[in-house]
């Protein structure tokens, strides 16, 4: 098939890309249906998230949560927020000023009196030039109460993240937070930002309101005040009336673009990956790649609703605007009440009438920032809802809650009447051992029941069975990563279980990091000598040559980035081995550890193991690791398992 997709590198791209996806899906009844039910799908995840984003009792409740961080060591967010309010009643004093002094130019001009003209400007710099100080200053202070206000929010969700291995329930367990990160480095920073702007708005706006009721009650009538406010009643009403449906649409534009990032994101991690499997397409074919299929899929998506979010704001400015530029219309109204419609006055002076309408006019200017409020807050409400519930999820993970409420209410992650098991942790206890242990995935499914294990010091274990059938859920089980049991486990602590994972983990950092992770330089170090000799133990010690030719030649980026990258599965299977005989447990949980290594070598670790005293409870699927071991632990499809020994 001719690719329909070429010309879309040229500059019209943008519209081009949206109309060849929907013309080449239009293309087969089949891509029809699949688009239909993406739609579909699209359409209930906004409607929950409508559902969830209202503002409500529940939006409240959540954002007195924020708040209570937000002011949890209160001195200097408290002591910052009276210092924006002495500001802004300085502002509105001075700001006064400026109408008498207006009205002042204005009659010189009219009376010719030069005096006047000439102390009114020399007061008009000073007091207009301090209200613009008062004005930086006010807009100084919110972003240092913003920064403060980012930190505390950022470590206090950040703590509770990292805490119990919450950062991998969340991805592993439960499906009411997506894209965790984006909540953490950019939510919160443009929450804590807008939150700084509404909060001094919402100091000087009422300020500027009762003032200036005062001076126009003072200059005029008390009719003046009244007709103001009615006219903010109604700016107001037609600003909620629009905002209410904008808190969904920037919610989910907020999801989407995550999501987006997040794609491409996947797209760099596996770069490698795509562009080998890539290889073995038909070339003569020239179809676009699953990954920018899916991309330009998602990216049509997102720009439908940014479209929603541009109208929606188009009103809602609309509205704000109408408001802000047709109030000079309402004051000359309220100022021609007695003149043209009461008939109670025959005339007014012209200083007069400067000096009516700028008190109505900074009246209506203090409501007008209430409904420029009025429109921030439906980003704000969006942005509470993201942090709040990745606040409510991790509390709920953090503290093992009742798992239910953490999954949508949708699926309970245990049976509702399994009890979560026993596990006895015995400080240097010489066994692992699984009593009538039942486990179950995240999802509830039973994986095996009854099983009894008793994994003694010195007796590998050695764990097969059918792929998917739930050799890594047990080791997951026996570590505590998976609280989804029922049945009793007795162990040591879990500094005396070292787990190696299915696919080995480099952390950007030297290769003495690697072998201290999981804990870092500044915790412990490791003497040159000693890292040459660990090394030594599988024959990597190039390794070392190489970093150390690195280090030299001054290429920082490729010490932490590119070089580690490039290590072959097998390289970074030896480097996680070298890490586990650094740490010396009783037990080293090995999840396909070797798989990638050859089998000789994997001989040579199993013998290593076994000198430093190492007991082995390994996973695999090589018939050469059984003579390796003491006991065998198979499973089968029929959910039945068994344990023997290896006679050897
Ligand atoms: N987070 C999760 N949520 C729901 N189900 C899961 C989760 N993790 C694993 N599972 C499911 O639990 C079952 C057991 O998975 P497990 O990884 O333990 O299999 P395994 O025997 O180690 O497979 P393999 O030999 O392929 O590594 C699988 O069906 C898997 O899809």
């Amino acid at each position: 098939m001719a690719n329909r997709y070429n010309s879309i590198n040229s500059s019209d791209e943008d519209e081009n890309i949206l109309i060849n996806i929907n013309t080449s899906q239009d293309s087969t009844g089949y891509n029809l249906h699949e688009d239909l039910k993406e739609k579909d799908k699209k359409q209930k995840e906004f409607e929950i998230i409508s559902k969830d984003n209202k503002l409500d009792r529940k939006f409240f409740q959540r954002f007195y949560i924020i708040i209570k961080i937000l002011f949890s060591v209160p001195t200097i967010p408290v002591a910052l927020v009276i210092f924006i309010f002495g500001l802004a009643v300085g502002q509105t004093y001075v700001s006064q000023f400026t109408g008498v002094l207006l009205s002042n130019v204005y009659g010189s001009f009219t009376t010719g009196d030069r005096p006047l003209f000439v102390s009114s400007i020399i007061k008009g710099f000073i007091f207009i030039g301090l209200s613009a100080l008062f004005d930086s200053s006010i807009k100084f202070i919110v972003s240092i109460l913003s920064w403060r206000w980012r930190k505390i929010l950022c470590l206090a969700i950040q703590d509770q993240y990292f805490k119990n291995n919450v950062y991998y329930k969340i991805i592993a367990f439960n499906d009411k937070v997506d894209n965790p990160d984006q909540r953490i480095t950019s939510d919160i920073d443009q929450f804590t930002s807008l939150l700084g702007t509404i909060i001094s708005q919402c100091i000087t706006a009422p300020m500027v309101v009762i003032y200036y009721t005062y001076l126009t009650l003072k200059s005029m009538d008390w009719y003046a005040p009244v007709i103001v406010y009615a006219y903010f009643f109604l700016g107001y009403f037609v600003n909620k009336l629009v905002m209410s449906p904008m808190v969904s649409i920037n919610f989910f534009q907020d999801k989407l673009e995550g999501d987006f990032r997040y794609l491409h994101q996947r797209i760099r991690n596996f770069a490698e990956a795509i562009a080998l499997q890539n290889l073995s397409k038909d070339s003569q074919s020239e179809q676009e790649l699953v990954e920018e299929e899916k991309a330009k899929k998602h990216f049509q998506t997102l720009l439908e609703n940014k479209r929603k979010v541009i109208f929606w704001q188009y009103g809602l400015n609309t509205a704000s605007d109408l408001f802000t530029y047709l109030s000079p219309c309402v004051n000359y109204l309220i100022i021609a009440i007695p003149l043209f419609f009461m008939g109670t006055v025959e005339s007014i002076p012209a200083a007069s009438v400067t000096i009516q309408s700028y008190n109505c006019i900074m009246l209506a200017s203090g409501f007008s920032q209430y409904i420029n409020v009025s429109s921030s807050v439906s980003d704000l409400a969006g942005y509470i809802s993201r942090i709040s519930t990745m606040i409510e999820v991790c509390n709920g993970l953090e503290s093992n809650k009742k798992v239910d409420d953490l999954s949508n209410g949708k699926e309970p992650l245990v049976h509702e009447n399994e009890k979560i098991g026993e596990m006895t942790i015995n400080q240097n206890s010489d066994s692992v051992h699984l009593k009538e242990l039942s486990y179950f995935t995240p999802k509830g499914s039973l994986l095996y029941s009854n099983i009894s294990v008793l994994i003694e010091r010195g007796k590998d274990l050695l764990i097969m069975g059918p792929s998917g059938s739930g050799k890594s859920s047990l080791v997951k089980i026996i570590n505590g990563l998976w609280p989804f049991f029922t049945g009793s486990i007795d162990k040591p602590s879990n500094e005396h279980l070292f787990l190696l994972p299915q696919l080995p983990y480099l952390i950007f950092g030297s290769l003495e990091e690697q072998i201290l992770y999981p804990y870092s330089k500044s915790q412990r170090r490791i003497p040159e000598q000693d890292l040459w000799n660990l090394f030594k133990l599988l024959d990597i010690q190039y390794l070392l040559l190489r970093e150390k030719s690195i280090k030299d030649s001054n290429q920082v980026n490729d010490m932490t980035h590119n070089w580690l990258n490039q290590l072959s599965p097998g390289e970074q299977q030896l480097i996680s081995i070298l890490r586990l005989i650094y740490h010396k447990p009783i037990f080293a949980l090995l999840d396909e550890s070797t798989s990638s290594v050859p089998q000789y070598i994997e001989k040579n670790i199993y013998n290593l193991l076994k000198s430093f005293s190492i007991t082995a409870i390994s996973i695999g699927h090589r018939m050469s690791l059984i003579p390796l071991h003491s006991n065998l632990l198979t499973f089968d499809e029929d959910k039945n398992w068994k344990v023997e020994a290896i006679n050897k």
